[in-house]
């Protein structure tokens, strides 16, 4: 019998699937030459390669191709960056995200180039560890420019509209990171104070970020490990902020749920800002894409819906809401859940 030709046609473009791993290549190629540090000013092809050293032609292929996907722009032959590249693409400045992104795909590197087929095969290896110490400090320093890019703004924005921040006097970020989100909640009342906790080398560079914004009298820091140390009492708040991943299993959580709720004042809110895997861990769709790798790894770091306010509640907290976040600038993989919990 004679075949006749489809006639149903995708409804997605599934060609396109096998390109898209080559658009963060190219970007992530210039960002590894340092391309868009050298192209605050139109320059040809041949003097930029000549200057990261390497093959002229295909350097002209790489820059086209940033060109096309709208990073540089390209005039008589001599390539520019864009006024957003340049602000944001660099590793200069306070918002040259170079050094941010490149970190973020050194966690999806054990899950790329033909990995995946085979940790999906054989399963996560047996050495699991993948958040040591420096693994932190590292990830602090190089976080510090994705913070400042609207992200700690838009949090201490977000919390200066919670009814009784202008009441708030001591304030408490635990795994505070580089420190950026206390600075700004800080900056953003006349008078709190904010105490900012995390591991000793993480609190080293949170110090220099402190003194950097000149906030010594009123952002203070605590070193130690949250889920075992101390980390005082009296708060009016306390903030975790993508920090309790690490602790997503009931019988760890709750002991560090206790510890907060104990540490606020009566009228007290426990602030959290997580992921909240929905519709069966299938959704939001970035937030599953961008846990991936870890979790093929063996460290399943996510929080499903309504695990943190269950904790919360079973800790004694008299009312937790929630909120789901989707201002890009907190929430760049999507969604962020924001839970309220209240100490009566
Ligand atoms: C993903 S970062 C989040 C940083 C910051 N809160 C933010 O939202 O940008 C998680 C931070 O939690 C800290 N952390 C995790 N477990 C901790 C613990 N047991 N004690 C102190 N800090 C901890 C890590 O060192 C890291 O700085």
């Amino acid at each position: 019998m004679k075949k006749s030709l489809p006639t149903d046609f995708p409804e997605l473009n599934y060609h396109e699937l096998p390109y898209i791993a080559i658009r963060w290549e190219t970007v992530k190629t210039a960002l590894q030459l340092g391309l868009f540090d050298l192209l605050p000013e139109p320059q040809s092809a041949s003097d930029i390669a000549v200057r990261v050293e390497c093959d002229a032609k295909n350097t002209e292929y790489l820059l086209n191709a940033l060109t096309a996907l709208g990073y540089l722009y390209k005039k008589d032959g001599l390539f520019c960056n864009t006024e957003q590249t340049e602000r944001f693409l660099t590793s200069r400045g306070d918002t040259g995200l170079a050094e941010s992104l490149l970190a973020y795909d050194q966690w999806n590197e054990p899950a790329l180039n033909g990995r995946m087929l085979t940790l999906v095969k054989e399963g996560a290896p047996l050495s699991r560890d993948m958040v040591s110490e420096q693994v932190w400090a590292d990830s602090a320093r190089k976080s510090i420019n994705g913070s400042r890019c609207g992200r700690a703004q838009g949090i201490a924005r977000l919390l200066s509209l919670l009814p009784d921040f202008d009441q708030w006097q001591k304030v408490l970020d635990i795994g505070a990171g580089p420190g950026l989100i206390g600075i700004a909640v800080a900056a953003a009342h006349p008078t709190l104070e904010c105490c900012l906790f995390d591991r000793p080398v993480v609190i080293d560079v949170a110090q220099e970020t402190i003194k950097e914004y000149g906030m010594e009298d009123r952002v203070k820091t605590i070193s130690g490990d949250y889920s075992v140390d101390p980390f005082g009492e009296g708060y009016d708040a306390i903030i975790a902020s993508y920090t309790l991943n690490f602790y997503n299993e009931t019988e760890k959580l709750a002991p560090i749920m206790e510890k907060c709720f104990a540490a606020l004042n009566p009228g007290g809110s426990l602030i959290v800002f997580s992921d909240g895997l929905s519709e069966e861990k299938t959704q939001p769709t970035d937030m599953v894409i961008s846990w991936l790798p870890t979790s093929l790894m063996g460290q399943d770091f996510s929080f499903e819906e309504e695990v943190l306010p269950r904790a919360m509640l079973a800790a004694g907290f008299d009312s937790v809401r929630t909120k789901t976040l989707t201002d890009q600038f907190i929430s760049p993989l999507g969604v962020t859940e924001f839970h309220v919990g209240r100490k009566r």
